[in-house]
């Protein structure tokens, strides 16, 4: 349990125990699919969510960068977090949202009315308010937050590098349950940072090629846009280091990568929905301006990347898979009896 705060959650990562918020495992921050007429498709949503859960995903994350927040309307936003929520519900399984912006107060007031089981909070972006700011915005906002915060360290993005000392800052502060650490390739100072967390706190990857070597040296999972496409691959990598077993780790982790790159190669989300849509899990690849659609060249080097891995194997034949029994209704039920992980 972290910290003594005024919120009423309790955590750990790790465990299976139902009155913990597990942050373990692969979670997927869900793309926004848009219908021809450019409305958003929260059925094609759901349909993404519930087979992200299926194929072994930890859990979701709604409105993260590759969700397009910043061109959804408020109405837009409150829906895909309903939906996302919905899926989540039926399995058991955590919801992170996505919130912040420059403003304190502005995020002091948003982080009060997320509706998921953790806040995933940007560092402020674009201010470059500087370490003594950024912490001071982070405690003001934990300090707000009804749920665990997960805080984004995303520095080509919001423009604000951190040291090693203020990012442990950032871990004691109370009611920050993690970090999505995408703060490039891992480095001296990412080694030094994952060596000196404190008990309980979780370090989530965020940035999807150096996924592998960030497990390896002890984040909890990650938060990788890239698991759409071969979801129950990235968790088998996770459990390849948990269990340690190093070389299916290896080999799998080198495919994921080069999986990852391609779906990189052109601003996220536009080559993830490309390959989503060609394989018909939503109805079109679109996304709003100023992000542009994919390349076909792009689309064609992901689907290779992602055929060079059915060649890896995953060093299990039974991956882990969320149980769901007894739904009414054979399965599409919105109401579930039982739901547990194996
Ligand atoms: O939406 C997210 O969360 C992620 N966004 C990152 C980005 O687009 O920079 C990538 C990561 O896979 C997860």
């Amino acid at each position: 349990m972290l910290g003594a705060t005024n919120v009423n959650w309790t955590f750990r990562s790790g465990g299976g125990d139902a009155e913990y918020m597990e942050l373990e495992g692969i979670f997927v921050p869900l793309v926004t699919p848009f219908a021809a007429d450019g409305s958003v498709d929260l059925a094609a949503l759901d349909g993404l969510a519930r087979r992200v859960l299926d194929e072994g995903a930890a859990g979701l994350v709604a409105l993260g960068t590759t969700g397009e927040p910043a061109t959804l309307t408020g109405a837009e936003r409150a829906a895909v977090v309903a939906t996302c929520r919905e899926a989540a519900a039926v399995y058991g399984a955590p919801l992170l949202v996505g919130v912040g912006d420059s403003s304190t107060a502005a995020t002091v007031e948003a982080v009060r009315h997320v509706r998921g089981d953790a806040a995933m909070v940007v560092v402020p972006p674009y201010t470059r308010p500087g370490a003594a700011g950024v912490l001071a915005h982070l405690r003001a906002v934990a300090a707000a937050s009804p749920l665990p915060v997960v805080v984004y360290h995303v520095p080509y993005r919001t423009g604000q590098p951190l040291d090693v000392d203020t990012l442990l800052a950032v871990a004691a502060i109370p009611g920050v349950a993690g970090m999505k650490l995408s703060d490039g390739p891992v480095s001296g100072d990412t080694v030094t940072l994952l060596g000196a967390l404190p008990a309980g706190f979780a370090v989530l990857g965020g940035d999807d090629t150096v996924i592998g070597p960030l497990l390896a040296i002890g984040a909890a999972g990650g938060i990788l846009a890239s698991a759409h496409v071969a979801t129950d691959r990235f968790v088998a990598l996770a459990r390849a280091w948990r269990e340690g077993d190093v070389a299916t780790a290896r080999r799998l982790g080198s495919a994921l990568a080069a999986l990852s790159a391609a779906l990189f190669a052109e601003p996220n989300p536009a080559v993830i929905k490309a390959v989503l849509h060609a394989a018909g899990r939503i109805p079109t690849p679109d996304v709003r301006l100023p992000l542009l659609p994919a390349s076909r060249a792009a689309l064609t080097n992901a689907e290779a990347a992602f055929a060079a891995l059915q060649h890896i194997p995953d060093g299990s034949t039974s991956l882990p898979r969320w149980h769901v029994r007894g739904i009414p209704g054979g399965g599409t039920g919105r109401t579930v009896d039982v739901v547990t992980k194996r």
